[in-house]
């Protein structure tokens, strides 16, 4: 694909805070964006892999955060766990019955024709089966601030592969629910290569996903103000990893 990307060099001709292009700026109405990388030799056990294309940009559907998490960094729908402070809770378990004053049916079901149409997409990209593919855990809400953190799960800005943090996951995808430079300021996606750093400035409803080997090392920045609210939904092709869609109890 033709790939188009913008420097953003300050007048000493230095990359700003090591950052030397920006793959999607905030600002940007994307439609379809790729940017073609070598594969690493994390599938080379894998016999049903096909291709290792990385990174696709696609404007969609703003879906409506509907309620703050007041306190939570992390919320795993299908386990219902909600990380508070130092603690983890169980949203189900604590909530019972009372779960539906807080999510409802739509919500979950929002929430599936997100995940169906990102691995779609992700398939039509990839060039493979969509059925083939297998949502895995953890897929997530996040909501990233600049208070500090409380543990060391609460570090976003750590340089991270997802199939090492993660183990089952294969393709990693990122909606985001807010913009970069209006409800907070850092927080930008870095892509780690060898040669620059890569940058996706988050937008509401912009999605970006990647294949989770070692060719995408890649870490947030740390948020400065406001806050970042977003979603990782995350693909495995392997079907003894694979889980159903989060439901309501
Ligand atoms: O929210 C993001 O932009 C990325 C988060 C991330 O790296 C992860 O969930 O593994
Ligand atoms: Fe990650």
């Amino acid at each position: 694909g033709l790939v188009l990307w913008s420097r953003r060099l300050p007048r000493d001709g230095l990359p700003q805070d090591g950052i030397t292009e920006v793959l999607a700026h905030h600002s940007d109405i994307l439609q379809d964006k790729f940017v073609a990388i070598p594969c690493s030799r994390d599938y080379d056990s894998y016999k049903r892999f096909e291709v290792g294309v990385r990174e696709e940009i696609d404007a969609m559907k703003r879906p409506q955060p509907s309620r703050t998490l007041s306190q939570a960094s992390i919320l795993d729908l299908h386990s219902g766990a909600l990380s508070l402070g130092k603690r983890f809770v169980n949203l189900y378990r604590y909530f019972g019955d009372k779960i539906h004053d807080i999510f409802t049916e739509e919500d979950f079901a929002l929430y599936r024709d997100v995940r169906q149409r990102i691995q779609q997409r992700i398939a039509q990209v990839f060039g493979i089966s969509s059925a083939s593919m297998y949502l895995t855990k953890p897929t997530f809400f996040s909501r990233m601030n600049s208070t500090e953190a409380k543990t060391a799960h609460d570090e976003y800005w750590h340089p991270h592969v997802d199939k090492v943090t993660y183990g089952s996951f294969d393709y990693t995808s990122l909606l985001y629910l807010s913009d970069y430079s209006q409800d907070f300021g850092g927080g930008r996606f870095v892509f780690l290569d060898a040669d620059s750093n890569k940058t996706v400035e988050p937008r509401a409803g912009r999605v970006s996903f990647f294949t989770s080997g070692s060719e995408n090392l890649h870490r947030v920045e740390r948020v400065l103000w406001g806050t970042r609210f977003a979603i990782t939904i995350s693909f495995s092709c392997d079907p003894e990893h694979g889980i159903g869609d989060p439901a309501l109890a």
